[in-house]
């Protein structure tokens, strides 16, 4: 998949960060400068790099690391926003005419992947109930009228072609009027393409703009050339004011750096990636998804989110303590329950830590949702001594909560059983977490980090 390279970098990056309190701007700046080589690396346009990194840095530096985070999560944090700023923030929708049909023109490159993209819209156009028309507006390469053909019939579209003997502002023209007899909603013009940019192209673009005014001019540039897809996009923007760039070919062994810059550079949003030589591999882009591919830690991004969200920084920190002393009782079951209870399922919880599912134990450590309202009666059915030392659990007490809670006596054994192994697990837990560098959770989550509910 595209991406692994910058995915493998940034990794190793955040994983190095140490350390606990503020984030240090050494740190910071170490940390930032792989970023950097990772990302000019990945053919991110240099300007761009050094505008974003100085971004994080004035995020980064300073920064407190909360007790349930690492320094490398709160800057993943920080990269993860930025990236999706950097790439347009929220999704670019398609403009849509006040009285259809809505008009696309598509331009770009030869090769670019232009006319498979036309066809891939269509699909997608069609998937939302629309009834596109494809327009053949390549005259001059003599199988592109058939390739928008063959694309046509496949996906059962109608193709408007006046052949090759008719200019591509006529075609256009008269596209749009049969479009409006014919009801389709949608007009997607086929342009022709060229090996470079040059003057007689981009005035023929013009003259078919100025003739149908088309809602969205969409340039469709080949992410896996790098910055050179974005040096075409800013060439054509300044002639065009496109509306929106389609990368193509995202799927290939592209370095990713098209995907970051294209938008900062050009200031042109991204509507849509292609990813696949499949009619329907054409996808809306969306900044924030992209920017956790690239990252590669989508699940990290869920867990940081989920923490975020409901974790009380001062019930961890008094938890860690009773843990460590051993000291975690019933009451604190509880209300780690409730916590829990906020974040959602315990084992879809764990499955997001990298490292985790494969731990010892951990099989038989799942808490079953259905089963949770039972422990919790079983728990609170027990008076505040008992909970708060629960050696006190002898025969008869035992045999009163089990009545009291509607639950056998081995349901009550059993969850007392499952508390002791839990305390056992949470002291090895904290154990490992404060215990000695790079084994298991600890290396893959860093030094600073906390189980979020122990
Ligand atoms: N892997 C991959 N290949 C793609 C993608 N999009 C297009 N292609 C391939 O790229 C090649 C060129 O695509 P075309 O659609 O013919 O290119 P074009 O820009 O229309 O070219 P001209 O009509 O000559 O201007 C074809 O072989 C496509 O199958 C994609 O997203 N991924």
């Amino acid at each position: 998949m595209a991406f692994e390279g910058l995915t493998t970098r940034l990794q190793n990056v955040f994983g190095k960060l140490r350390g606990k309190g503020k984030l240090s701007e050494d740190d910071v700046n170490e940390a930032l400068r792989e970023v950097r080589l990772a990302l000019l690396e990945a053919d991110v346009n240099f300007k761009v790099v050094k505008e974003f990194i100085a971004k994080i840095k004035e995020r980064a530096v300073g920064q407190e690391v909360l007790k349930s985070f690492t320094p490398g999560m709160v800057v993943v944090e920080i990269v993860n926003k930025e990236l999706t700023e950097l790439m347009g923030g929220t999704q670019s929708k398609l403009a849509k005419a006040n009285k259809p049909p809505t008009v696309i023109m598509m331009a770009g490159l030869q090769g670019a992947g232009k006319t498979t993209t036309t066809g891939k819209l269509a699909k997608l156009l069609q998937k939302q109930n629309h009834r596109p028309l494809l327009v053949a507006c390549d005259i001059y390469r003599p199988a592109a009228i058939k390739q928008l053909q063959v694309l046509g019939d496949q996906i059962k579209a109608p193709v408007f072609t006046m052949g090759d003997q008719v200019s591509p502002v006529e075609i256009a023209k008269s596209a749009l009027a049969h479009a409006k007899e014919n009801g389709n909603d949608y007009v997607l013009i086929d342009t022709a393409g060229r090996l470079h940019i040059d003057e007689q192209l981009m005035d023929e673009l013009k003259q078919i703009v100025a003739e149908v005014q088309p809602h969205e001019i969409l340039l469709v540039v080949d992410a896996m050339t790098g910055q050179d897809a974005v040096n075409v996009a800013e060439s054509f923007h300044k002639q065009l004011e496109l509306t929106g760039v389609v990368l193509s070919k995202l799927d290939g062994d592209t370095r990713g750096g098209a995907a970051i810059s294209v938008k900062a550079v050009t200031g042109c949003p991204i509507k849509f990636a292609a990813l696949g030589e499949k009619i329907d591999a054409l996808e809306p882009f969306h900044p924030d998804r992209m920017a956790s591919r690239i990252l590669g830690m989508g699940d990290m991004l869920t867990l940081i989110e989920k923490a975020r969200s409901s974790i009380d920084e001062e019930k961890a920190k008094e938890m860690e303590k009773k843990l460590r002393n051993a000291e975690f009782t019933f009451e604190d079951f509880l209300e780690q329950m409730e916590q829990m209870k906020k974040l959602g399922p315990l084992d879809q919880l764990l499955e997001m830590i990298p490292g985790m599912n494969k731990m010892k134990g951990m099989k038989d450590f799942k808490i079953d949702d259905k089963k949770m309202a039972r422990t919790l009666a079983i728990v609170k059915s027990m008076t505040t001594e008992e909970k708060r030392k629960p050696e006190l659990l002898n025969a008869s007490r035992r045999k009163r909560i089990a009545l009291g809670s509607g639950n056998s006596i081995q349901e009550v054994n059993r969850l007392i059983k499952q508390f002791e192994d839990m305390r056992k697990m949470m002291k090895q837990f904290s154990g490992m977490m404060g215990g000695k560098g790079g084994k298991g959770l600890k290396g893959k989550l860093g030094k600073g980090f906390k189980f979020p509910f122990g």
